[in-house]
Order: structure tokens, then sequence, then C-alpha cells
């Protein structure tokens, strides 16, 4: 199960392998084609301390990260040299820097007060950090609190699963549409064959991989 302790773990003993130290590349190629207006807000669920949040605030986006992880969060501003305030809420510690706000606690805890003013969201190595029965809950209790008009992108990873164990998680196609498509427009931007370029699933046996991302339009 992916608890949140299993998290914790994996950031004290920073064996974070998903994490990059640049900009995720198909975000940087297909982002300005969502046409999200600068200015937006845009969501970022289990953020982790990806520097994809520090691109989209170059762009003149006001970010909304969520992470579980305190260690996460705080690298997240050291690393960067951002000086920040600290509050609390109900629902977390939340650090604030410039366009960033960045909330330490639980994704799934979110009241729908704050989700509802977010005009964009992107999911990169969240959705497919999720076992499948919390996928659902993931679709239906967070994704269902983002507003309507509310776009987003979606970055996943596709391989036969039964030849790898996640995190990361394969979720093909068919799964995101299952996930999304009562409530969002699930267009395929782009699938690209990664498996050369990812040593850990070679040696693993795994025999294709893929990473797609997609564009989401919440529907009214
Ligand atoms: C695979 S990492 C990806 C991080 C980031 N999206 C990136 O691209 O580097 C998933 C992150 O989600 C966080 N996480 C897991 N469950 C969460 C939850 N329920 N609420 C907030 N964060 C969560 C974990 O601590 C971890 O940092």
């Amino acid at each position: 199960m992916m608890e949140p302790d299993f998290w914790h773990q994996r950031w004290q003993e920073n064996r974070i392998g998903f994490h990059q130290d640049k900009a995720t590349p198909l975000m940087l190629k297909h982002w300005p084609s969502l046409g999200v207006s600068p200015g937006s807000r845009v969501f970022v669920p289990l953020a982790g301390k990806s520097r994809d949040m520090l691109w989209l605030a170059s762009q003149g986006y006001r970010v909304l990260g969520v992470e579980l992880s305190q260690l996460a969060v705080e690298q997240f501003f050291t690393e960067n040299d951002l000086p920040y305030t600290l509050t609390q809420s109900p629902y977390g510690r939340h650090y604030r820097s410039g366009d960033i706000e960045l909330v330490c606690g639980d994704a799934f805890e979110l009241p729908a007060a704050l989700l509802g003013e977010c005009d964009a969201v992107y999911d990169r190595a969240a959705l497919i950090a999720l076992p499948p029965q919390m996928r659902r809950r993931y679709a239906d209790e967070l994704y269902a609190r983002l507003p309507g008009r509310c776009q987003g992108m979606l970055i996943t990873l596709e391989y036969p699963q039964a030849e790898k164990e996640g995190p990361p998680f394969a979720v093909h196609e068919d799964e995101v549409r299952l996930l999304f498509g009562d409530r969002w427009g699930v267009q395929l931007l782009e699938r690209r064959d990664i498996l050369a370029q990812d040593p850990a699933f070679v040696q693993a046996g795994v025999t294709a991989l893929n990473t797609v991302v997609y564009q989401l339009d919440r529907q009214r």
C-alpha cells in the first residue's frame, strides 16, 4: 500500500529516483498549447520538489502544490534559494514564496474551496504514483473538486505491469479514459517510447515503456 509512511521513508532515505534536476521536457513542449492564461492558478498534486513548479511560476502562473513530505517541501525552497513564509491551516502547513504556495499535507484532505480556485492542474508522476484503488479516489474525490473549465496536463507511463512492480504504476489509456472521461475531455497529445532512456526498467526486464501526455478539459 502507498500509505504516507511509504513516502516519508522514501524521502528520509533519499530514494527519490522520480525527481528530475530540470523541468520535464514534455511539459515544456506541450504546456503552451493548452493556452492557460498567465495569472492562472495551477494546481500541482503530489508535487515532491519538482522543478516544474519553478518553470510554471516563471511563465507567470500562480502555483499551488501539495506534498506529504515536509523534507520534500523544505528541500524545494532551500535548494532553489527561495525564502518562504509559513502559515498553518486545518489541512497543513503552507509555505509561500512569490507565486508559489506549497501545502505540506495530504492531497485528499484539501477542501473544495481551495481547489475550486484553481484554473489548471499539472500531473506528472502523481496519478502513476498511486495504486489502482487510490487512483479511483484521486479522480473521483480530488479532481472532482476542481472547477468547471479547469484545464490540465497529465503525464503517464505505460508498460506491461506484470513485468515490474510499481510505483511508478502503468496507467494505460483505457484507464485514463475510465477515470476522467465522465468529467473531463481527454485528448492524447503524444505517446513516446522511452525504454532506451530508462536503464532501471531495462534492467528489470521490462520489454516496453512509453510515456503519454494528455490534455484534460473539465466539462461543466
Ligand atoms: C513519485 S513522487 C512525484 C513528485 C513530483 N510530482 C515529481 O514529478 O517529481 C510522488 C510524491 O507524492 C507524494 N504523495 C504521496 N501521496 C500523497 C498525498 N496523499 N498527498 C500529498 N502528497 C503525496 C510523495 O511524498 C511523493 O513526493
